[in-house]
């Protein structure tokens, strides 16, 4: 992966790929626009979906709304970085924003399920971050996902019934966030992507960095 982009004086930093899942209504759509409204540098995947749109959600901005035979295309055209098939709908990353993102040295979030982080760690297991985000308990998450009040009675039922399922691939991921105080799980969300950000193996330009602090040292 090409190095680039920002880091201290200079230091070049390689982009990660920084991925949050939970089960629907834990609350990782809340906690991806909190980080990208105060990491402008991060940049947010925009996935490809058949489900339809929910209202308020904007085309392009929350997801590509796509018909299947659009899908097909971006799947039979290796458009996509991996897809997955949840709730009965497909959803897919696609491939070039990523990419060039990544081979600018930026970093990019991703809001996918278990089924797609394997598919991104198994391409660039060093570049992939993944965090899980659990409910404090079902009740909260079923009341979460009725406040939200977007999906019908019947679709709300059947993603509680999935997100026993879900919550089963919590063990895949690097960091497990419990979130019950929104503003708690944003700081330990910031703190995660701050940490691994400042990974010795990703401050690709540190050792040109430290010839020069010694080459300075020896004058
Ligand atoms: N594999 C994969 N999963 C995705 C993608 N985009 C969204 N998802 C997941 O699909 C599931 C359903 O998303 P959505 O319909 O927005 O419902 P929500 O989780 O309740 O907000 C969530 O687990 C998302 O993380 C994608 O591009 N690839
Ligand atoms: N810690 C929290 N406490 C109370 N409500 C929350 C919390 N986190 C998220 N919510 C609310 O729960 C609902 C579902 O959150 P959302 O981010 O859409 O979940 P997901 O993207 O995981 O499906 C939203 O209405 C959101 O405002």
């Amino acid at each position: 992966m090409a190095a680039g982009g920002h880091g201290f004086d200079g230091v070049e930093r390689r982009g990660l790929m920084f991925v949050l899942s939970s089960p629907s209504g834990a609350g990782k759509t809340t906690l991806s626009r909190m980080l990208v409204a105060e990491t402008p540098a991060l940049k947010m995947s925009v996935s490809a979906t058949t489900r339809p749109k929910r209202p308020g959600e904007v085309d392009g901005k929350d997801y590509f709304f796509v018909d299947q035979k659009r899908f097909d295309a971006m799947v039979n055209n290796g458009e996509l970085l991996e897809w997955a098939n949840v709730f009965d709908n497909r959803y897919g990353t696609p491939r070039a924003p990523v990419e060039a993102a990544l081979a600018a040295g930026q970093d990019v979030l991703f809001d996918i399920d278990w089924q797609g982080t394997q598919q991104l760690r198994s391409r660039s297991p060093n570049d992939v971050v993944s965090v899980f985000i659990l409910p404090p308990s079902v009740t909260a998450l079923e009341q979460r996902l009725h406040t939200r009040a977007q999906d019908s009675d019947d679709v709300i039922r059947g993603r509680m019934r999935k997100a026993g399922d879900e919550m089963s691939h919590f063990d895949a991921y690097d960091y497990i966030i419990v979130n019950d105080n929104i503003g708690i799980a944003f700081e330990a969300v910031k703190s995660i992507l701050r940490a691994e950000q400042l990974k010795r193996e990703r401050q690709v330009g540190l050792s040109g960095f430290v010839r020069e602090l010694q080459r300075q040292l020896e004058k």
